[in-house]
């Protein structure tokens, strides 16, 4: 698990004071990291162009053409002269070394944005937006020094992003690139290491990047088993009935013993899952929200879902309804699966305060962490194109979703997944961490095209993983 930063000036620093490394050496590493990276791509006939700005991210565009220049054909374009004083020194060193210098945005195999980096504080101007879209208008290939320019404050994103096909980010992960919104435009992220091994650099922080190689299974190593070893699912059928089948689904491909569809008994139904109107005894986890057309009998699912000390999976409809407060206030361990309209209910019942999706959307990371710091014994999965799993102000995010993904089904099978890890002894974190990963990670073992999936293949996927 790789760690993430809201910003990496304070790793700088410590390497700075700690291990008595300059910002001129970590500078030459960057360069480099960045000159590697383009070097790649070219072959010895194509061309690179550096279009550099005029702080330190714009310095890295310059010591990378450095260090091709004579080798590689490479131009740097400025559109500001230099401000920063390593940014001056850096494009002195590159035009001793002879480093071509061109007056516009000249046609390149190669792209590279080293115009703002973290350095950006306020929304970019209209020369600027417009150099960038010009830049997105070419064609080549577009790497971004440190981060795609147009984000501001290493936080929020302007109206214009350049769009690279690979981020080459500096020293460590950090939090910005995991937005959303930035997901067609950061690429394929690679960190450069800055004079120090990645580990040494770091710092602890409370962000986390999944990676597919933590992936638990819930593979079945004893032989001496029966289904109850595996524990026992029981779903709440909704009127769409569909949703808890499609949940059902999800817990029983995940490895649950058995699983129950809780509620009156419907029409067809896979032969696997159980059909019952009352809990059954042995139940391990209750899954319950998927289906669910408001109004439904509210009486009989408090009761349900309060009434035992069973941990509660709660998605879709129930987020929105006020039966989630008394959920909240109940302390019974909780997983809340909310895409980010039903978490925009989920924080006006508890903070009492209206956010938008919109505001959502925009400030992911910080409603995550502050709702899970506030219940702690909570474990919350907000969904995404970048899903956020939170739990006591730590976040874990998951990358690996796709836009197959994005189909009515997918959450439901997400939430029966889920369960079937916390029927299986899992904690209700690292199920919710696990599923998710696995959820992603099948449905890619399936994506033949980006349109024709539906949330069976990933019970499909499964299979595979
Ligand atoms: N040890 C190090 O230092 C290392 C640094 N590294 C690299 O440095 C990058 C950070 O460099 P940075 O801090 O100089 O910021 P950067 O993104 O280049 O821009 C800041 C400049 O832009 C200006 N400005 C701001 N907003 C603006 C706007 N909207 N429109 C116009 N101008 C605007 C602002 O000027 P202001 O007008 O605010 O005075 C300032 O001059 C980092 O991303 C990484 O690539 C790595 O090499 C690792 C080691
Ligand atoms: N563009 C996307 N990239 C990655 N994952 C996505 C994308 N769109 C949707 N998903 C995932 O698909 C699932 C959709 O869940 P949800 O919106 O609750 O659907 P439903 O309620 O219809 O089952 C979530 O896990 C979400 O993270
Ligand atoms: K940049």
């Amino acid at each position: 698990m790789h760690y993430i930063y809201e910003e990496t000036q304070t790793l700088d620093e410590r390497a700075y004071t700690t291990f008595g490394l300059n910002p001129e050496i970590l500078m030459e590493h960057a360069g480099s990291a960045l000159a590697k990276a383009v070097k790649k791509k070219l072959t010895c006939q194509q061309k690179a162009l550096f279009v550099c700005g005029v702080g330190n991210n714009g310095a890295d565009g310059m010591v990378a053409a450095r260090l091709l220049h004579g080798a590689n054909n490479v131009s740097l374009y400025l559109p500001f002269p230099p401000k920063s004083s390593l940014a001056k020194l850096q494009l002195k060193r590159a035009m001793q070394a002879g480093v071509p210098i061109v007056e516009n945005l000249i046609d390149a195999d190669v792209y590279v944005d080293a115009l703002f980096g973290a350095g950006l504080n306020r929304p970019l101007d209209g020369f600027t937006c417009n150099l960038i879209d010009a830049l997105n208008a070419k064609e080549g290939y577009k790497i971004a020094c440190d981060m795609p320019s147009g984000i501001v404050n290493d936080l929020s994103l302007s109206s214009t992003i350049f769009n690279a096909h690979e981020t080459i980010t500096m020293g460590a992960l950090k939090l910005c690139l995991f937005h959303d919104a930035l997901k067609d435009s950061v690429g394929k992220i690679k960190v450069a290491p800055l004079g120090l091994s990645r580990n040494l650099y770091a710092l602890p922080s409370p962000f986390y990047l999944l990676q597919k190689n933590e992936l638990k299974l819930p593979l079945r190593t004893k032989k001496n088993c029966n289904k109850g070893t595996f524990g026992h699912v029981a779903i709440v059928q909704g009127n769409k009935e569909g949703a808890a089948l499609l949940a059902g689904m999800g817990a029983f491909h995940f490895g649950a013993g058995l699983v129950t569809l809780l509620g009156e008994r419907k029409r067809k139904t896979p032969p696997y899952l159980i059909q019952a109107s009352t809990l059954p005894k042995k139940s391990s986890v209750i899954v319950a929200g998927m289906g669910l057309e408001m109004p439904f009998d509210t009486v009989w699912l408090r009761h349900l879902l309060l009434e035992n000390t069973l941990p509660l999976v709660i998605d879709a409809s129930l987020c929105h309804h006020e039966l989630m407060l008394e959920l909240l206030a109940s302390k019974k361990p909780l997983v809340l699966t909310p895409h980010p309209k039903e978490f925009s209910s989920i924080w006006h019942f508890t903070c009492n305060e209206k956010v938008s999706v919109e505001q959502i959307q925009a400030n992911r990371f910080f409603y995550a962490k502050t709702f899970s710091k506030r219940f702690p014994h909570i474990t919350l999965l907000l969904k995404g194109a970048n899903t956020i799993i939170a739990h006591q102000g730590e976040l874990y995010i998951n990358t690996y979703g796709t836009p197959a993904l994005a189909k009515g089904g997918s959450g439901d099978v997400l939430a029966g997944m889920i369960g079937a890890l916390i029927a299986q002894g899992y904690s209700l974190k690292e199920a919710t961490i696990h599923a998710s990963l696995a959820h992603a990670l099948a449905s890619k073992k399936l994506t033949c095209n980006t349109f024709a999936f539906t949330p069976i293949d990933i019970c499909k996927g499964l299979k595979c993983l």
